[in-house]
């Protein structure tokens, strides 16, 4: 039962408001909602609390572990195999069998658990849509919430959405997407609810209300008997594995349900990760279904791990694509690692989006499409990420020309080969140049997209392609160690060096560029001057900051009912 309490507000005199009817020791300080209510429930919130007293001291550690291998990179040293653990790498396991409602996973769209874009995504032809808490997702309170009654909505088959301005009604047709939901990382808390005295821990709130609404519906209608079904962002070592295991347990012995039935996906996207892939799939080996390249954050933390090492500065974002060396590498051992493993290798996403305008560009960019995923089946790969659905014909094409009717390669493409790739390959440095327009186009994407980020957008078009908060860090992480290291920019033939003072004048003549690019209306009611300062900050921070998340989500908290805190 929710209550009414009455609380004051000096502008607006006394005035009752809902409250959310909460376990003991838990305390939510976002905005009171009907229709949230429903999702945050006592029993919903006591899961989630007991998941974050149970867990909260070996995340922790784990995070503590994080700072203190960033410690030993900013020293000097260098990520690779930990020869504690060669005895799992080097020994025969297999994961548990995959279910056979996830089998065939060949193209999957991704996309924040927004609405009308959940039920595109289900209806998109594509077979998976994983709903993003996460890179494409500004976690505000309204965005998380409402996301979860989304996706509630979605497993009961109830969603609807009518967009008035189009009087088009969107329902879901009769052969949709299976599910798989991606929470948070690790590193983000959820500052809407407190859970004795302190911020949760955002994943498990992701985790927990979604896992608690829907486990019983998901396993009836979308997992045949298996699920709810999961991604596993932005881990960096086989501890952090162990702890979602863990969680996956915990939450199967309180819904009574089967051991192994929740399946998990890791995406590799940290470069520490690449190193411990056969330790995460062992921590999961009951509860995974693969492994997934996130190229994007993977390239954000090969600067971020050699953030102290200007031996290994990148080339222009745009050089650095899954042919280089490194990246391919880092495929290539994945999928060897994952089909050893018996589980799936996913592939990643490719940024282009159509480019409704122009035919000739448009095919151009499905052409970067078509081949980029044509690396991948060729590869080994068994599936691969869309951003948009006008990709998904051309992804299916490619894929099933090379799979045909097998659901996956997980036995025909073992890719022996890839045993010999060493930490070398896995670490050689990126080819390319550096360039004056690389600095600029990293400055008005990170301006652009901390402006969308902070107005309630965590995925959005610029310049043709998909930006979210992986491809952003890039922009970031990149400008910053181009000015830590005054780098020379290689590619211009002028032997111009960053320095603050030439990153003042391009973050000026950028920003002037985005004005007249949004427009004078846009410009003024967005937050572009907001983010333009906060990304001045980022890239001169003296010491790196570990996310832009992290640093921007203050301006995104909003405590309700202002003053009335119960803490
Ligand atoms: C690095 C990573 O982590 S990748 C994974 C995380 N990132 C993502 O998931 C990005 C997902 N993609 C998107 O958010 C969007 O496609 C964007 C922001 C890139 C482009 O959005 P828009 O410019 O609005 O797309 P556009 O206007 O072409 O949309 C056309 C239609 O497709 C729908 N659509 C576009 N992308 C998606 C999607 N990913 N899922 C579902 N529907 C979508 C739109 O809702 C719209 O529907 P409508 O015609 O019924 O109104
Ligand atoms: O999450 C995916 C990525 O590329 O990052
Ligand atoms: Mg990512």
């Amino acid at each position: 039962m929710v209550g009414m309490e009455t609380y004051g507000y000096p502008e607006q005199g006394v005035k009752k408001v809902g409250v959310y009817d909460v376990p003991e020791g838990v305390d939510i300080r976002g905005r009171y909602d009907e229709e949230f209510a429903k999702i945050l429930t006592k029993d919903a919130l006591q899961f989630v609390a007991d998941l974050q007293r149970q867990f909260r001291n070996e995340i922790k550690y784990a995070i503590e572990c994080r700072r203190e291998a960033k410690r030993k990179y900013n020293e000097g040293a260098i990520p690779g195999f930990d020869p504690m653990t060669r005895n799992v790498r080097e020994t025969e396991w297999s994961c548990a069998p995959v279910p056979l409602a996830v089998a065939d996973r060949r193209v999957e769209i991704t996309g924040p658990t927004e609405r009308k874009m959940v039920i595109n995504a289900l209806n998109s032809g594509a077979k998976v849509f994983m709903a993003d808490f996460e890179d494409a997702l500004s976690p505000t309170w309204e965005n998380l919430v409402r996301g979860q009654v989304n996706l509630k909505d979605a497993v009961n088959g109830t969603i609807s959405f009518h967009d008035k301005a189009r009087n088009r009604v969107y329902k879901l047709s009769d052969q949709i997407a299976k599910l798989f939901v991606r929470p948070r990382g690790w590193h983000l808390s959820e500052k809407h609810i407190l859970i004795d005295g302190e911020p949760a821990t955002g994943c498990l709130v992701d985790f927990g209300l979604y896992f608690f609404h829907n486990y019983a519906a998901f396993r009836r209608t979308q997992g045949a008997g298996f699920g709810p079904f999961f991604y596993l962002p932005k881990m960096e070592h086989s501890r952090e594995a162990k702890i979602w295991n863990s969680v996956f347990e915990r939450a199967e012995r309180m819904a009574g349900i089967e051991r192994g039935s929740i399946r998990g996906t890791v995406l590799i996207e940290t470069l520490p990760a690449v190193f411990q892939m056969d330790e995460i799939l062992y921590e999961l080996r009951d509860h995974s279904v693969g492994l997934n390249c996130g190229r994007w954050d993977y390239i954000f933390s090969y600067v971020k791990t050699f953030q102290a090492h200007p031996d290994r500065l990148l080339p222009d974002r745009v050089l650095v694509g899954m042919t280089q060396h490194f990246m391919r590498s880092y495929s290539d051992l994945l999928i060897r690692t994952c089909h050893r493993r018996g589980v799936h290798a996913m592939g990643g996403m490719a940024a282009q989006i159509p480019i409704r305008d122009n035919p000739d560009a448009n095919e151009a960019a499905m052409e970067l499409v078509r081949k980029d995923k044509l690396r991948e089946v060729k590869a080994g790969h068994d599936g691969t990420w869309a951003a948009h659905p006008g990709l998904i014909p051309a992804c299916m094409e490619v894929f099933t020309n090379h799979m045909g009717n097998a659901p996956n390669q997980i036995q025909t493409m073992k890719r022996e080969d890839a045993a010999s790739l060493t930490e070398e390959d896995l670490l050689q440095r990126p080819r390319g140049v550096r360039t004056l327009e690389g600095l600029r186009l990293n400055t008005r994407v990170g301006i652009q997209y901390l402006a969308a980020w902070l107005t309630g957008t965590g995925s959005v078009p610029l310049y043709n392609l998909m930006e979210d908060a992986a491809t952003a860090e890039i922009s970031r992480v990149q400008n910053w160690q181009w000015l830590k290291y005054g780098v020379e920019l290689n590619g211009d033939g002028l032997g111009v060096k960053v320095s603050l003072e030439l990153f003042g004048r391009v973050v000026e003549e950028e920003m002037a560029r985005i004005e007249m690019e949004v427009g004078k209306e846009k410009f003024k009611k967005g937050m572009y001057k907001e983010a333009g300062k906060m990304f001045i900050r980022q890239c001169t921070a003296p010491t790196l900051d570990d996310f832009l998340t992290l640093n921007a989500y203050d301006n995104i908290v909003v405590h309700y009912p202002k003053g009335a805190s119960k803490i």
